[in-house]
């Protein structure tokens, strides 16, 4: 009985709430709408009281505001819950926003989620624009993902896609299905702990299963719409249900970090131990640099434990995902495209020949695989948004966009525009390329041109650029030379969720092409680096095997 009282009362309560959020909100809106400013907002499809427009983000939010685009234009005000928002899905005013206004968007928004994750806030790649964020970001260009640095892990790297490629090729020999996402975190994982942190962030199989279950899970998190972040009566209930998997995976994520740090300490210890009093000469990693910042004093920028924390899991939630997931569509979407397949091969072969694995520095002679890799960000970007929020009121294609506006590129939509793109929809790695097969050298990928903007542009653009255009492209040409991929007839689409998240889910029906054989699942799913629906299953056969002497 009691308890049906509190209920009552709290649904009473609800209620008040809401219809006064109604009301302020009305009032904030009509408001806004008369800015100072002489100039009008933007088009704005109808609102519905308190969501806003969050009824317009259906399953797929890059595709449904593709759509809501093409009705209103490429520019549009959005009011996401309580959020003011800017939907822009046109390269000329992405250019205006990114390059014309940057000073204005320098800003990222802050999320609920990734707010917890990253100890309130305390990461570099949603730090406001400031002293902190440019001094992180000058250490991670300098000494983490710049050009110049790239050499200098470049044998890591190498070691870890042979072996990617000797693990593929023993699952091969036993006929076994494979994984091939999971695979690929797997790779990238270790890449960016061997660069970052000079170590796996395994001893041993269930330490790297733990590393991989954390980055996966916050990925996932961190790519979740909260109602906490749009409707502010809800940021006191946990109505999704999160608060649990947050606490839970940041929880194992403190003990992973403990561990390390406490490694790095002591290997310094016994460093300056056997040196004398200091460690100079010494090659350090990123992690080490930042606990040298965290323990001098006089440093110009003070760390918390928390902020190196953060930073870590910024560079392995933003750099090992986005390259899995672009591998996986590559590979994807060249099984589907036979054509492509075999120019792609021919030219590895060409190039490469049949009795060594493809190496990085092979890539300036690879233009057709080159142009698959900038055709499959070109579809499947890799962050289908870039999200920005605007620090001040400014004026953005004749409209005015007040200050505290959440901007949304939608480089999904922007890079399939029929304006700028034949076929749009279509697979086409030639485009990439003049009537000689050689790369066409005014269409890049680096944020130069604002029809194609996987990595974003400008100053708060991707700094892992240069660290993906190696490991993508050598990755994707290696496995392509090793192996024919056969999609499992039987397992096709299968959701494993046992396997990602260790769920036990129902199985999915496998997808049968008319010839039998399976056919490649390409269905989008919703997540921050836009990963494919389902866990993609494939049967490798070897082709080729660059190292004999290991079977
Ligand atoms: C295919 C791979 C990748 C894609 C598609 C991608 C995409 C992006 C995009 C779209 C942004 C936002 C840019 C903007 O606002 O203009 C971004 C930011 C960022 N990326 Fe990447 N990225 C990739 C790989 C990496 C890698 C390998 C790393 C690091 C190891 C990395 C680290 C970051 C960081 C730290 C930021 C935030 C930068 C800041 O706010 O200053 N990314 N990335």
């Amino acid at each position: 009985m009691a308890n049906l009282q509190d209920f009552a009362f709290l649904l009473l309560i609800i209620l008040a709430l809401a219809s006064l959020t109604i009301f302020v909100q009305t009032i904030i809106f009509f408001c806004k709408r008369k800015t100072k400013s002489l100039l009008p907002l933007p088009p704005s499809p109808p609102a519905l009281p308190i969501i806003g427009h969050l009824y317009l983000l259906g399953k797929l939010p890059h595709q449904a505001l593709c759509k809501v685009s093409n009705r209103y234009g490429s520019i549009v005000f959005l009011r996401f819950g309580y959020k003011s928002s800017l939907l822009v899905s046109s390269a000329e005013i992405a250019r205006e926003c990114l390059k014309t206004n940057e000073s204005c968007f320098m800003n990222r928004p802050q999320r609920a989620n990734f707010d917890y994750l990253t100890y309130g806030g305390s990461d570099f790649s949603v730090a406001p624009y400031g002293r902190y964020w440019k001094f992180m970001r000058k250490l991670t260009v300098s000494k983490l993902l710049g050009a110049s640095i790239m050499e200098v892990y470049q044998a890591i790297r190498r070691e870890e896609i042979k072996q990617l490629i000797q693990t593929i090729l023993k699952e091969a020999d036993e006929g076994k299905e494979i994984n091939v996402g999971a695979q690929l975190m797997g790779l990238t994982n270790n890449i960016i702990s061997r660069m970052a942190l000079k170590q796996k962030c395994a001893k041993n199989e269930d330490e790297a299963y733990e590393m991989r279950y954390v980055v996966d899970e916050m990925c996932d998190l961190a790519g979740k719409l909260n109602l906490q972040d749009f409707i502010w009566f809800c940021r006191k209930f946990d109505l999704q249900r999160f608060g649990k998997r947050l606490k839970e995976v940041r929880a194992r994520y403190d003990n992973l970090m403990e561990k390390i740090i406490k490694d790095h300490e002591e290997a310094k210890r016994r460093r300056m131990e056997t040196r004398g009093d200091n460690d100079n000469g010494e090659v350090k990693d990123i992690l080490d640099m930042l606990l040298d910042v965290y323990e001098d004093e006089d440093s110009e920028i003070k760390l918390t434990k928390e902020n190196i924390n953060a930073y870590v899991m910024n560079i392995f939630g933003a750099g090992t995902e986005t390259q899995a997931v672009t591998m996986e569509w590559a590979l994807s979407e060249l099984i589907s495209h036979p054509n492509a397949m075999s120019k792609a091969r021919q030219e590895v072969d060409q190039v490469v020949g049949n009795n060594r694995m493809v190496q990085e520095s092979d890539i300036a002679n690879l233009p057709y695989i080159k142009a698959v890799v900038k055709e499959t960000l070109r579809l499947h970007p890799g962050g289908p948004f870039i999200a920005r929020e605007s620090s001040k009121d400014c004026e953005i294609n004749g409209y005015h966009v007040p200050a505290n506006t959440r901007l949304f590129i939608n480089t999904w939509a922007i890079n399939r525009d029929p304006n700028h793109w034949d076929d749009p929809h279509e697979f086409s790695p030639e485009r990439f390329l003049d009537e000689d097969g050689n790369e066409k050298r005014d269409l890049d990928v680096r944020g130069h041109h604002f029809q194609l903007l996987p990595f974003g542009s400008g100053n708060r653009g991707c700094p892992g650029v240069n660290l993906a255009l190696l490991v993508v492209p050598t990755t994707v040409a290696a496995l392509i030379h090793c192996f024919d991929w056969k999609v499992g007839e039987e397992d096709n689409g299968v959701v494993d969720m046992e396997e990602r998240f260790g769920l036990s889910l129902p199985k999915a029906k496998p997808l049968v092409g008319e010839d039998g054989n399976g056919v490649v699942n390409m269905e989008e799913g919703f997540g921050l680096s836009l990963p494919k629906a389902k866990p993609f299953i494939c049967f490798p056969v070897a082709r080729l095997n660059p190292f004999p002497q290991v079977f």
